[in-house]
């Protein structure tokens, strides 16, 4: 897929700026704080209807403006779609998909597919659980839109659950007169356990599914640029464990697991069972990269992952996303570099932001479009 054209109006520092994307290889050019990131994050927006670096629309506006739009143009294979998203500071974002609102915010999700490496994915190896866990997230809302409601479902489970837990905890240990929990509540709460257990089972087998089909992909990649020095495992630790993709089989065991940490729960006042604990273990020969892996290694892993994720995604969806490389290259040796140059090809479209110029290679300057990015405006 190709992005043709982007307009952005009052989002992050850019007033009112219209671009049009001529090469395969896009290059932002530009000093620190000038608006490169936030260009990417425009698109990243698009395809993922999250931004990593905020969850407050809010920051997404131009200074006090009320309304923030990105508007792009995206050639698919047999279709050209007009996206829109709009943000607002009071009341909900809106999109529309050549120009029609649509209802659902998943029927917007997949009209664009983009990968995104900064170097804040190297968290992703040093970070905590939640960011492995988003990092899975995001890939599955791409490869399949339905997996955002999904989500969305859970938490909300997970939410009301927990609100539920936290009163049983205070009539239990702070309310000294009474000391006891009435039927309904116990019944409440066995119903929001069946909820836990069918909305968490769905989340955790696609996270299982999608992993599955990841590790061979991100291996090979591994073992190319290591040199084939280096074996990498990518391990899903899911908080309850099955031995078939059974929904009836991965319900069981969540609710056979809040039976066993009912105590736990109720003494702590929220959830322990659920994909909300789960992990994802990155191995290097067979050692958890996050504790012992060199600084080096750590990037060839989470290269080794962004190629991995470039690939499924091109696998399932029979085009090939975006990639967008925000300052990423400079943060890699000349080996590394030219490891994923070589493997993006003229495969992927691709947006790279930069302060300067003078690592990338002239060959392939000469076949990209540099668009001059100063204070959120592009020439
Ligand atoms: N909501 C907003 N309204 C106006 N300006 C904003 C808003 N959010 C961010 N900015 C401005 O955007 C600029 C940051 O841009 P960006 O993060 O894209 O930097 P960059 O060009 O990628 O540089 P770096 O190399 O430092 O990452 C800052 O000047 C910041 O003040």
């Amino acid at each position: 897929m190709y992005l043709e054209q982007l307009h952005l109006t009052r989002f992050r520092n850019y007033f009112n700026c219209s671009v049009a994307f001529e090469a395969q290889t896009i290059i932002l050019l530009g000093n620190n704080a000038q608006g490169k990131s936030n260009l990417l994050e425009a698109v990243e927006l698009l395809a993922t209807l999250k931004s990593h670096r905020t969850s407050k629309d809010q920051d997404l506006i131009f200074q006090n403006e009320a309304i923030a739009q990105i508007e792009a143009v995206v050639k698919r294979l047999y279709r050209e779609n007009t996206l829109t998203l709009t943000l607002r500071q009071k009341g909900r974002r809106t999109v529309a998909l050549d120009r029609e609102k649509l209802r659902r915010k998943t029927d917007f999700l997949g009209a664009l597919n983009a990968v995104q490496f900064s170097s804040l994915d190297l968290d992703l190896v040093r970070g905590s659980p939640d960011k492995r866990r988003n990092w899975l997230d995001a890939l599955l809302i791409q490869i399949e839109p339905i997996y955002a409601y999904i989500l969305q479902e859970y938490n909300r489970v997970l939410r009301q659950r927990n609100a539920l837990l936290k009163t049983i905890r205070k009539s239990l240990y702070e309310v000294s007169e009474s000391n006891q929990v009435d039927n309904s509540t116990w019944e409440q709460l066995a119903l929001w356990d069946a909820q836990l257990a069918a909305n968490g089972s769905r989340v955790m087998r696609r996270r299982a599914r999608v992993l599955e089909r990841l590790t061979p992909i991100a291996q090979k990649w591994h073992n190319q640029i290591s040199d084939h020095t280096e074996q990498l495992n990518l391990i899903y630790t899911a908080n309850v464990t099955w031995s078939e993709d059974d929904p009836q089989q991965v319900q069981q065991a969540i609710l056979d697991r809040i039976k066993l940490r009912q105590a736990a729960e109720q003494n702590l006042g929220t959830t322990v069972v659920g994909p909300h604990r789960d992990e994802v273990e990155f191995n290097i020969n067979e050692t958890p990269a996050r504790s012992y892996g060199s600084q080096g290694q750590q990037r060839t892993l989470v290269l080794a992952l962004k190629l991995a994720e470039l690939e499924l995604i091109e696998t399932v969806v029979g085009e090939p996303p975006l990639l967008l490389l925000d300052d990423v290259l400079a943060e890699l040796d000349l080996q590394r570099q030219n490891q994923l140059l070589s493997a993006i090809a003229n495969r992927f479209q691709t947006i790279i932001t930069t302060t300067h110029l003078n690592s990338f290679d002239q060959q392939w300057l000469k076949s990209s479009q540099v668009l001059t990015v100063d204070n959120g405006s592009l020439s």
